[in-house]
């Protein structure tokens, strides 16, 4: 079983170490009731992975781990068959000794759109809530953070995380962990010098209480970068989708860009800024051979793109970016 000991020494040393009033205690609660069925096998997949250093890794500009040449065609096989176990693979791409993890989302199309509107990152310590696979994990320490956390409750997604981590050399590894837990489950920190939460909102039932628990894991003066679905309108719009939008049953609340600021604003942040809004392309989310299930192209109303099956504005995205006052 994966050990989360080593982060906990490493939190302490990143000034974090307050959060170890309640986050073991957390994890043991994690390990002992909330175990997906299913994790004992995933993580018996990742334990078969063939052991192999890489010669080089990149995580400034793709996640790259090892080259073709560091694993023969046999190790190769073995990745591919093993990490095919842990489909399906939403957010990347990742290579890996010459593997290609082709990924539903191209995450790396996310992360240019955010990446030149941010705080520099170095040396920042950095919360990643509902990070998916880690994909911009491993793309915030690749952009100079000294400490990366995300958080996200789904295991599997913790797992492809964790496959991913193993071959990713200590002195990196030790600075970027995932850990298989909510939003609800955080205590206030009020420690983190950027908080990133991509894609989550819409999925929140009640989504400024969950922007007062991203903005309390922020230290003063720290900067919240929030992506999310929106639509067009004045700064009281917002969509609250029938049972399904875009064929994803949890969807919420839609708000107009403006609406989003205004919320921002209602919580106290400044310097609230929109730097990016763009439509979700057919080639931005689609099906590939690491995501065998419909996808993007599915969702859509088929004689009229811009709508979705159910009717609605196609799916449009927002990067916000404000500063928590000091
Ligand atoms: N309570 C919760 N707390 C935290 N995370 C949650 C919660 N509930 C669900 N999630 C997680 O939020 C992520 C949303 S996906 C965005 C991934 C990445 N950020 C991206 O921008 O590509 C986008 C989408 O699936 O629409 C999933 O990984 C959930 O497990």
């Amino acid at each position: 079983m994966y050990d989360f000991t080593p982060f906990y020494a490493r939190l302490t040393e990143s000034g974090l170490g307050h959060w170890l009033e309640t986050l073991p205690a957390r994890m043991r609660h994690w390990q002992q009731h909330q175990q997906h069925g299913e994790l004992k096998k995933w993580q018996r997949s990742i334990a078969q992975l063939p052991r192999l250093t890489p010669s080089s890794v990149d995580i400034s500009s793709q996640v790259r781990i090892g080259e073709a040449s560091d694993a023969n065609d046999g190790e190769k096989a073995r990745i591919q068959g093993l990490l095919s176990q842990l489909m399906p693979w939403r957010k990347g791409p990742f290579d890996l000794f010459g593997v290609h993890i082709d990924t539903e989302w191209r995450s790396d199309w996310k992360w240019d759109r955010v990446f030149p509107h941010i705080s520099d990152l170095s040396g920042r310590r950095v919360l990643d809530i509902g990070c998916g696979s880690g994909y911009h994990l491993w793309r915030m320490k690749g952009a100079g953070a000294d400490l990366v956390v995300g958080i996200d409750p789904t295991q599997l997604f913790m797992t492809q995380f964790q496959a991913i981590k193993q071959y990713v050399p200590a002195d990196t590894a030790r600075d970027v962990e995932l850990l298989p837990l909510g939003i609800e489950d955080m205590q206030p920190l009020q420690a983190f010098d950027t908080v990133f939460t991509m894609g989550v909102l819409y999925h929140r039932r009640s989504p400024i209480d969950f922007l007062q628990q991203c903005l309390d894991q922020l230290k003063p003066g720290g900067e919240l970068v929030l992506e999310t679905l929106v639509i067009d309108g004045d700064e009281q719009r917002v969509l609250v989708p029938g049972e399904r939008y875009a064929q994803m049953g949890n969807v919420w609340f839609i708000p107009s860009t403006k609406a989003l600021c205004h919320w921002l604003e209602r919580l106290g942040m400044q310097n609230i800024r929109v730097v990016d809004e763009n439509v979700t392309s057919l080639e931005e989310q689609r099906q590939t051979e690491w995501m065998q299930g419909q996808s993007l192209a599915d969702f859509l109303d088929p004689s009229d793109r811009s709508l979705t099956v159910e009717g609605y504005p196609a799916p449009k995205r927002a990067v916000v970016i404000a500063t928590k006052p000091r």
